[in-house]
């Protein structure tokens, strides 16, 4: 979906929230023109997901007891054909890598957006991290394309250089922002605006546009200002004002290769 498209339809997105971050994700969704929802109880799901135009799952802060609801959840999205995207925060940690599996063996999972570390994990390629931040060097590329292969999701791995790809088409947007990774969250964030842009169909191109979104916002705000705390309210007034021409020339521009 375009980002003007976006902003006609407002797409509803249900997110499956974390719960350090859901103020900011629903702010992000909420200035790009979407229309962000979140909840957790069970009994809602029909309902939200029949109202919805994609669903995000975080499992940054899953409880056991909230699986088997978060499985169904995933199915009922499937169901309906909604698009589902996971964001499966710091994957690795074995513990964690337990309810991912058991999730990803029951529902279809059509996006899997990760930092370079959680990628790896789907890949089954050693990638250092601390807790939620990838921290190792690797070809990223590669792990992107390997862990599409293995998932049958398309791929969308963050970090310095973003990797979106299926498996056979891989694209990537070189453009270091280094602010853009000392605010918590913005990855959940960015989660959130690859379902909305992939609302009305999941695609590369979509999947992109989200990220190209993300990054070039996070340019625009680091030419203005220097530190964390006025980065990020900084980073929300980019997102909002971005327009459809500004996110063509970037993606058109140089910075995103084959
Ligand atoms: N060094 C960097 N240079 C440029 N952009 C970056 C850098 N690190 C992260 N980003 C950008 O920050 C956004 C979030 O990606 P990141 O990989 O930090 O997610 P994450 O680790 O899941 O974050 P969080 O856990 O805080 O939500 C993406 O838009 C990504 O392009
Ligand atoms: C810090 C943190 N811990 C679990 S989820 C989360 C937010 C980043 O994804
Ligand atoms: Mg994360």
């Amino acid at each position: 979906m375009k980002l003007s498209e976006i902003k006609d339809k407002k797409p509803l997105v249900f997110n499956y929230a974390n719960y350090v971050t859901p103020q900011f994700v629903a702010n992000v969704v909420n200035v790009i023109g979407g229309s962000p929802i979140m909840a957790r109880e069970l009994e809602e799901f029909p309902d939200l997901v029949a109202a919805s135009d994609a669903v995000v799952i975080n499992s940054g802060t899953w409880r056991r007891s909230e699986l088997l609801e978060t499985i169904k959840l995933a199915q009922l999205a499937n169901q309906a054909g909604k698009v589902v995207v996971l964001d499966p925060v710091a994957v690795g940690i074995p513990s964690r890598s337990l309810p991912v599996t058991a999730l990803m063996a029951d529902a279809q999972v059509d996006i899997i957006r990760g930092n370079a570390a959680e990628i790896a994990w789907f890949a089954g390629v050693d990638f250092s991290s601390q807790g939620i931040d990838a921290t190792g060097d690797g070809d990223v590329r590669k792990i992107a394309i390997l862990a599409a292969k293995k998932t049958g999701a398309i791929i969308a791995l963050s970090g310095k250089q973003d990797v979106i790809s299926d498996g056979h088409t891989t694209r990537t947007i070189d453009v270091d922002v280094p602010l853009l990774a000392t605010n918590v969250g913005t990855g959940d964030a960015l989660s959130a605006l690859i379902g909305t842009y992939n609302s009305d169909g999941i695609s590369i191109e979509n999947t992109m546009r989200a990220m190209a979104t993300m990054k070039l916002a996070g340019v625009k705000a680091s030419k203005k200002v220097k530190t964390p705390g006025f980065f990020v309210n900084q980073l929300l007034d980019e997102l909002y004002l971005l327009s459809e021409n500004e996110l063509d020339a970037f993606i058109n521009g140089g910075g995103i290769h084959d």
